[in-house]
């Protein structure tokens, strides 16, 4: 397999670039998955007035949620505001947010797969690609760079099958032993989507991108190897070259980290199940995201301080960017998050690896 390097690393590529393209770097980059959201109020204030899709299809409200978690805390990179559901309307499916995703018609057959369209890349999400390009304006004066992201081929088919969120995914795990055929053919077409939509986010400015598989975890390894592994290599594969590092996120999927180890990607988000030190020989070579359990970020700051000490030691001895093992939840002291960047951004990465 052959790992693309940054091409032209230059001194001032931003510590999040360095550090997932690979670099040890002096102190470990911070940014938060889900850093905009209902835990902000300026967030709640923009939700008052508008609905959750209204929010990622008005390019301005988009680029000004985006931007909102950066103007309180120094985070070395900004993701930006949208979802993983976003490219799936124009496919033709109608998806209401209630606050999770709901399809309306879930897809229980072949003819349901054979009916969905694969748009090109400019009818996508216009949108978008309009809100990356505001965002990224916004941000260029103060050398922070934007994440793009997508989900990936399992998670989104997880939602179109099952219909909704749900603690076990059932229905959906049992699809894919009733009809392995038309899994594979919507794993195929969402494959293709993903591809145009996230080097559509490329073009328009995302400087690095995530793939989100947020339900990997849910499946055996032989099932991953069959339902997730060829997806997600083909989709982190059409991504080479284009001058981006590549970073895959599963949760809960500690069993799968030596087949995650075999995608192409620069860097892996993981959660908070095992210690980086654990995972690190699992995932030679790529840079370690993560693991804060983000109900840390709930405890005081006390707590907040000893627990980020603890992945800050054991991710050293390779590239490491901190951030949570799962999103931010909705009821995190905004606070609390300045404390955590504060002792993120205090601690030196430059002494001797200490596991604890
Ligand atoms: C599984 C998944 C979804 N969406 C996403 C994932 C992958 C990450 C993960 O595993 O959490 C990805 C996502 N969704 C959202 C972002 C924004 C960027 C960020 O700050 O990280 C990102 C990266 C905004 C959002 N997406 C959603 C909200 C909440 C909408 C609201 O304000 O009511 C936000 C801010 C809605 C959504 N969308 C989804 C769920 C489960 C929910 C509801 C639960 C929740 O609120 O956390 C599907």
């Amino acid at each position: 397999m052959s790992l693309e390097k940054n091409p032209s690393p230059k001194p001032s590529t931003p510590l999040f670039l360095r550090a997932a393209w690979g670099e040890d770097t002096e102190r470990a980059p911070l940014w938060l998955m889900r850093q905009a959201g209902r835990y902000l109020p300026e967030y709640l204030a923009i939700k008052a007035k508008a609905s959750f899709w209204e929010m990622v299809r008005t390019p301005e409200l988009a680029a000004e949620v985006s931007l909102q978690p950066l103007r309180r805390f120094p985070l070395d990179a900004a993701i930006i505001f949208s979802d993983i559901m976003t490219p799936l309307p124009a496919m033709g499916v109608e998806i209401a947010f209630s606050p999770g995703p709901v399809v309306a018609d879930p897809i229980r057959s072949q003819t349901q797969v054979e009916a969905l369209r694969v748009p090109s890349s400019e009818e996508l999400a216009p949108f978008l690609a309009e809100a990356l390009r505001l965002t990224r304006r916004e941000l260029e004066p103060q050398g922070v760079p934007l994440i793009g992201f997508g989900g990936a081929p399992l998670t989104l088919a997880t939602y179109l099958i099952q219909g909704a969120g749900s603690k076990e995914y059932e229905d959906f795990r049992a699809f894919l032993r009733l009809e392995p055929a038309a899994t594979h053919a919507l794993l195929a077409k969402l494959t293709e989507v993903s591809i145009r939509y996230l080097r559509m986010q490329v073009e328009a400015g995302a400087q690095a991108i995530q793939l989100f598989d947020s339900w990997a975890g849910l499946h055996d390894p032989a099932t991953y190897r069959e339902f997730a592994l060829p997806y997600n290599s083909a989709i982190l594969r059409a991504l080479e070259g284009l001058g981006v590092p590549r970073i895959y996120l599963a949760v809960g999927a500690s069993h799968l980290y030596p087949v995650i180890a075999e995608l192409p990607c620069e860097a892996v988000s993981v959660d908070w199940r095992l210690g980086l030190e654990r995972i690190r020989p699992q995932l030679p070579g790529k840079t370690l995201q993560g693991n804060l359990d983000p109900s840390v970020l709930l405890a005081s700051r006390e707590v907040i301080t000893r627990e980020a000490h603890k992945v800050l030691r054991a991710g050293l001895g390779g590239a490491h960017i901190f951030n949570l093992g799962h999103g931010v939840i909705r009821t995190t002291p905004p606070d609390h998050v300045a404390h955590l960047a504060e002792v993120v951004h205090s601690f030196s990465r430059l002494q001797e690896p200490k596991h604890v």
